[in-house]
């Protein structure tokens, strides 16, 4: 089980563009049209089996937001971090 990341270290880690939502990491992305954002969903999505942690994903109309926790420890940890950073790799 991970450890959880405490205020600095979750500052200091987080990737550009990233926020931070109380136990939560997040982070909008915008492409040109509707079918973009879902063939970066399917990523997103196999990126998440592939490392076995799993994000909330939310589809708009040209937007995907992606929201990471760690749901077993209760919180925000490395593995949060990377996927972000991951995920931030398929765009
Ligand atoms: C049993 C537990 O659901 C699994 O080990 C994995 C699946 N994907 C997961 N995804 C996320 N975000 N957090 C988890 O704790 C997690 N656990």
């Amino acid at each position: 089980m991970a450890e959880l990341l405490d205020d600095d270290e979750i500052e200091s880690q987080l990737p550009d563009e990233w926020e931070r939502d109380g136990d939560e990491i997040t982070k909008t992305y915008e492409f040109d049209d509707y079918l973009r954002g879902i063939e970066f969903v399917t990523k997103v999505g196999e990126v998440a089996e592939e490392e076995f942690h799993h994000p909330e994903i939310i589809v708009g109309y040209k937007t995907v937001e992606v929201r990471l926790t760690s749901h077993e420890e209760g919180g925000i940890t490395e593995k949060d971090i990377r996927l972000a950073d991951l995920f931030d790799d398929e765009r």
